[in-house]
């Protein structure tokens, strides 16, 4: 089903012309995501690789988006992840929020409305924030990686320790495995991107989407239009709603991205994949709409996301199989792209305290240490207070 909604139409034509001029292609009606199985893949043969090499190919020009079946992450991890995050979201705010993203922490707990994905897309964006809380971890790999700051949890979280883990280590294999299926797709060889993520800076990001028990304010949804900024990121989707992802087509057109059965990640390439392949493969722009009204008041989503970051020193620039003549984009080092993008999600929403009951004790530390006003009520009787220049509401009242 494809629709559009007039409160951000703005943005979607201001994306299709700025694509139209960079000349990315893409399907002019984007009906359906594609499924592809890695079956093919995992046996090992070179003719199934490049079969299934083809089909990613295919689906990364055309929509950005795949959704992916016979992925081997096994079941179990993907549940024991699933239901420790269903259980830290229903911990109290001060819990959660003693682990603040921070100007030196770019992982570890953001609340609700603190994000404004638009943001990313255009700074001066002051759309009300999105209706998400989120946690996120970056594990790194064994290599040495001096300046990435160890995984910060809160407390008594020693299951929520072990499930994260042995979902990120499961990931970090199909990543590798997906790194290997695009250099094959791209006409290089099947290691070409090894060296480029033997220190990657992958990150588990949850999400909940709470129920929606009061409206919404005027523009704002659960994940604002955006494109992911690193190379892929590996989806997985649910809870008692777990509809609401769209991806925009070539006119603007928005298309349901929804699941295919229960054992799927939905996978969508990200900003510097887009460059490095000069635009052959799309960074597909993408959100989270509201639920319909007479649904909200019961339909909690969660989602997981693994966004696949490269090494942050990798220098991203035009792959020469993908040259056509001319590189469009100037070469760029991932992670001051990656960290520019996260900067302008959060601006000014960094500076926010949390104290349990509205008292003292059990609270993070502002992280800026500034003076806050602004300060509403969660469900477990929390309160957040938000930074004087904060641009965006508090949105505790708001759902
Ligand atoms: O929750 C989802 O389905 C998508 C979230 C997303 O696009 C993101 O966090 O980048
Ligand atoms: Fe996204």
């Amino acid at each position: 089903m494809a629709s559009s909604t007039p409160l951000d139409s703005s943005v979607t034509q201001g994306l299709v012309a700025e694509r139209k001029r960079r000349g990315v292609g893409g399907s002019q009606a984007a009906t359906e995501v594609p499924v592809l199985s890695l079956r093919r893949y995992f046996e090992g043969t070179a003719d199934g690789k490049a079969a299934v090499a083809r089909d990613w190919d295919e689906a990364c020009r055309k929509v950005g988006f795949v959704t992916v079946v016979d992925h081997g992450v096994p079941r179990d991890v993907i549940d024991a992840c699933w239901e420790e995050t269903t259980s830290f979201f229903d911990r109290p705010l001060a819990e959660k929020a003693a682990v603040p993203t921070s100007s030196d922490y770019p992982y570890g707990y953001i609340g609700m409305g603190m994000e404004n994905l638009q943001a990313s897309l255009d700074e001066t964006s002051r759309n009300p924030g999105d209706i998400k809380e989120m946690f996120n971890i970056c594990f790194g790999t064994a290599e040495p990686d001096p300046d990435k700051p160890a995984p910060r949890w809160p407390a008594q979280s020693v299951g929520m320790r072990r499930a994260w883990q042995a979902y990120d280590a499961a990931l970090a294999r199909l990543s590798e495995a997906l790194y290997a299926v695009m250099a094959l797709a791209l006409g290089l060889r099947e290691d070409w991107f090894a060296d480029k993520v033997n220190r990657h800076r992958n990150v588990i990001r949850a999400i909940n989407y709470p129920e929606l028990r009061t409206p919404p304010l005027p523009g704002q949804v659960r994940a604002s239009v955006h494109t992911d900024y690193g190379s892929l990121t590996i989806l997985r989707l649910g809870g008692r709603y777990a509809g609401g992802l769209q991806a925009m087509g070539a006119s603007g057109e928005w298309v349901d991205v929804a699941p295919r059965g229960q054992d799927c990640f939905v996978i969508n390439l990200g900003d510097l994949m887009a460059r490095w392949t000069n635009d052959r493969w799309l960074s597909t722009p993408h959100r989270v709409v509201n639920p319909p009204q007479a649904l909200a008041a019961t339909a909690r989503r969660q989602s997981i996301a693994y966004f696949c970051n490269v090494n942050m020193d990798a220098r991203v620039e035009c792959i020469p199989t993908c040259e056509g003549g001319r590189a469009k984009y100037a070469p760029i080092a991932a992670g001051e792209w990656l960290m520019r993008k996260h900067a302008q999600t959060v601006a000014g929403q960094l500076c926010y305290a949390v104290e349990e009951g509205g008292g003292e004790g059990g609270g993070a530390d502002a992280p800026c240490g500034e003076a806050a006003r602004g300060v509403a009520e969660d469900d477990a009787g929390c309160s957040v207070s938000l930074c004087p220049e904060s641009p965006q509401r508090p949105l505790r009242d708001g759902v």
